[in-house]
């Protein structure tokens, strides 16, 4: 039997659980590839740092250049842009298969990486950078690469859906389900990336090129975080069966533009969206992770499972292994990547959504009449309004908070309307504007 050389660069959460697989199923692995897969090195910072799985001494180095010239595959498990980046491009040019997690890179500067590998013939795939442990990345581009997806709504994000869920099943605000989020270890000490959308942006734009063809960077995604979601916007969305979920959506939308009449373009976007909460998403709790996809011929599916967490993650670490070392056993690089396409990028201002929006008025005569006015002045229907009275010592000071659940209509539409309303003299605020997906 041949063997393959493995070499591992970082030893942290995931890396460590990889190296612990690659060591106790070496025997397992090697009945499933056809070679040994022997663990050559592990790059690390420092040799003598506290690590949580007890793994030989000896296999730890501070040189990860020597390190990967010397493999078959190569395992990045670092994270961050430098000098993965650099590790991997060096990877590929001494004709190593690279595996990495590391989305971040590849939604920064993946086609650079997929431009090298396919230039020297060798593989890079990255199942675990998108949604953790969830066989997606491999079901997308294999699976349905018969079929032509139309819609994919990712909940990728398992920080920002453990927040909005026990804001939604505790009641808790904003910053108290942060804490416990951070409590429980789910979020980063600095939670930016998470609520601020970024992490589910970058897997949004991974997500999006694998489905439609075609190469979207993270430039290409609209991008709108959690933070500004209140309990009362989980509160009413809930008294209307609804759920507040922060999705990632990578959609096929029909063009009008001058040059693209009949012509079709892609849509990446990430914000807080309403869900009915009898949507299969909506019914993702916790820090778990579900990407929905909508295909011409398969339908509806759904990808359920964890999506982070050292040793879930190792899991599809391992199968892009695996699979990798199997294609070298049998022979000749395989196809990694088929994003040649050239579907135009289009703007959240194409998206035609439904919105929910949340206004505290002044309770007074002919109120309803000027708002619903306004909508129609504007083009945007109005599906269900909902009101409830605040009311106030003194007469004539009593308020009433309104959320109308509008038709579907453009962002441009909405926009225009939002704008106007503000200006009406019996608003006080436009508390929330959020759009509804799944309806
Ligand atoms: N943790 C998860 O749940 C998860 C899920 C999906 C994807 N990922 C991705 O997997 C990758 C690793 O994540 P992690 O959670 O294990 O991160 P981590 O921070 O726990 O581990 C990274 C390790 O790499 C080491 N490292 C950094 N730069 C180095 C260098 N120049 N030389 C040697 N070692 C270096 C760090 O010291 C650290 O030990 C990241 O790209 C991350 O985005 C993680
Ligand atoms: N911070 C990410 C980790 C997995 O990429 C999350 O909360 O889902
Ligand atoms: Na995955």
């Amino acid at each position: 039997m041949s063997t393959l050389r493995i070499a591992l660069l970082g030893c942290g959460n995931v890396g460590s659980q990889v190296a612990r697989i690659l060591l106790e199923d070496a025997d397992a692995l090697a009945a499933r590839t056809g070679a040994r897969l022997e663990l050559t090195g592990i790059a690390v910072r420092s040799i003598d740092a506290p690590r949580d799985v007890d793994l030989p001494r000896e296999l730890f180095t501070t040189d990860a250049e020597a390190l990967v010239e010397s493999a078959d595959i190569v395992i990045e498990l670092m994270g961050g842009i430098e000098p993965a980046r650099s590790l991997i491009l060096r990877s590929i040019e001494h004709g190593a298969t690279v595996v990495s997690g590391n989305k971040a890179l590849l939604a920064l500067d993946g086609p650079t990486l997929y431009e090298k590998a396919d230039a020297a013939k060798v593989q890079l795939s990255y199942e675990a950078a998108v949604a953790g442990a969830i066989p997606i990345l491999r079901p997308i581009r294999d699976s349905l690469s018969g079929d032509r997806i139309t819609r994919v709504l990712g909940i990728v994000n398992g920080t920002t859906n453990f927040i909005l869920d026990q804001m939604d099943t505790t009641g808790a605000q904003f910053d108290d389900a942060l804490a416990e989020a951070q409590r429980l270890g789910y979020a980063e000490a600095d939670p930016t990336a998470d609520v601020g959308g970024h992490d589910a942006a970058a897997k949004g734009a991974i997500l999006a090129s694998l489905s439609f063809h075609t190469r979207f960077a993270l430039d290409d995604v609209y991008c709108e975080g959690i933070t500004q979601v209140t309990a009362a916007d989980i509160a009413a969305a809930k008294d209307a069966g609804f759920v507040i979920k922060l999705l990632a959506i990578a959609e096929l939308l029909p063009r009008d533009d001058a040059d693209g009449a009949g012509a079709e373009g892609v849509s990446v976007r990430v914000h807080p969206t309403l869900l009915p909460r009898d949507h299969p998403l909506a019914a993702v709790h916790g820090a778990f992770n579900a990407v929905f996809i909508e295909a011409e011929n398969a339908g509806e599916l759904m990808f359920y499972g964890q999506g982070a967490g050292g040793t879930p993650t190792a899991s599809a670490v391992l199968g892009d292994v695996v699979s990798a070392a199997r294609r070298m056993v049998l022979g000749g690089p395989g196809r990694t990547e088929t994003t040649t396409g050239h579907v135009p990028s289009m703007s959240i201002d194409a998206v035609r959504t439904s919105y929910s929006i949340g206004l505290d008025v002044a309770d007074q005569p002919g109120v309803l009449a000027r708002i619903a006015q306004l909508f129609a002045e504007q083009g945007v229907s109005i599906e269900t309004l909902r009101q409830s009275i605040h009311p106030a010592g003194d007469p004539g000071q009593a308020t009433a908070e309104i959320r109308i659940v509008t038709h579907r209509a453009t962002e441009a539409a909405l926009a225009a309307t939002v704008e106007q309303i503000q200006h009406l003299a019996v608003i006080n605020s436009v508390t929330s504007v959020l759009r509804v997906e799944g309806a």
